[in-house]
């Protein structure tokens, strides 16, 4: 089986100051953040992901949601940058770790602005949140990058979560799975389903039949389990009080 890797951040010092948006600032316990992040990355490798890790970014503290400041798509890394200036120094540690890796390098440029959080691919579509991180100009340079993979981009208002994927994701099916009261637009997804809470709403496809969720989700854990997928859970507390999810602790490679 060819390697499979994840690229994961690990959180610093200044986590607890990462920004908040669509919810109230709580305090965040460093300590436990940081074992939930180790059980997050042990989870990535049990189900045969090898985790690499990027240099610390420590004066960013949304680092560890590696997701935002880069989208890979087969041999091509596109830098992206973000609508929340505060993040644009995440760039460089990833970059340095992607050509490490063997990747081209492409970027969002001024005037563009792009959270890798706000890309969700489908199949052969990319949906890409247009909202307070990611901008048109941001999703038309995404949609040039992508277009030698065959990829067409579409673009979804994303009103009332932070990132497209703050809202929905997919499950290996295709069906795109959301929490209804922050989904803008379900019909702008061939197939849409809501799912019973808010952690529900995110998924991280290990394998075709395996999924990792959070914790705080348990009652769409059982929904999908009895549709057949195994599914892991881990607790991300401290990173949901900071508006995260399970995919964002992540970048996985295929
Ligand atoms: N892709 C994601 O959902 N990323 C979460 C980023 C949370 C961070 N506190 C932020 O506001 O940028």
């Amino acid at each position: 089986m060819p390697v499979r890797r994840a690229l994961i951040r690990r959180p610093g010092l200044l986590l607890a100051d990462g920004l908040v948006t669509h919810i109230d600032k709580q305090p965040v316990d460093l300590d436990r953040a940081l074992s939930q992040w180790l059980s997050y990355a042990e989870a990535l490798r049990c189900a045969g992901w090898e985790t690499v890790e990027v240099p610390p970014a420590d004066d960013c503290p949304d680092a560890v949601f590696i997701e935002d400041p880069v989208v890979v798509q087969g041999d091509l890394a596109i830098l992206a940058r973000s609508g929340a200036p505060e993040r644009r120094g995440e760039s460089a540690g990833v970059e340095a770790t992607l050509r490490d890796l063997g990747y081209r390098i492409a970027r969002i440029e001024e005037p563009g602005t792009l959270d890798g959080g706000d890309v969700l691919r489908v199949g052969g579509t990319a949906y890409v949140g247009l909202g307070g991180r990611t901008n048109g100009a941001g999703i038309q340079q995404l949609a040039n990058h992508l277009r030698e993979f065959g990829i067409r981009t579409q673009a979804v208002t994303v009103e009332r979560a932070l990132h497209l994927k703050s809202a929905v994701t997919a499950l290996p099916d295709g069906t795109v799975i959301g929490w209804d009261p922050v989904v803008d637009w379900p019909g702008a997804f061939p197939a849409y389903e809501g799912m019973p809470e808010e952690g529900g709403a995110h998924v991280v496809i290990l394998d075709p039949d395996h999924l990792l969720m959070a914790a705080s989700a348990p009652q769409t854990a059982d929904l999908l389990r009895g549709r057949g997928y195994r599914v892991t859970t881990v607790d991300i507390s401290e990173f949901e009080k900071l508006e995260g999810c399970v995919t964002c602790l992540s970048v996985r490679l295929r």
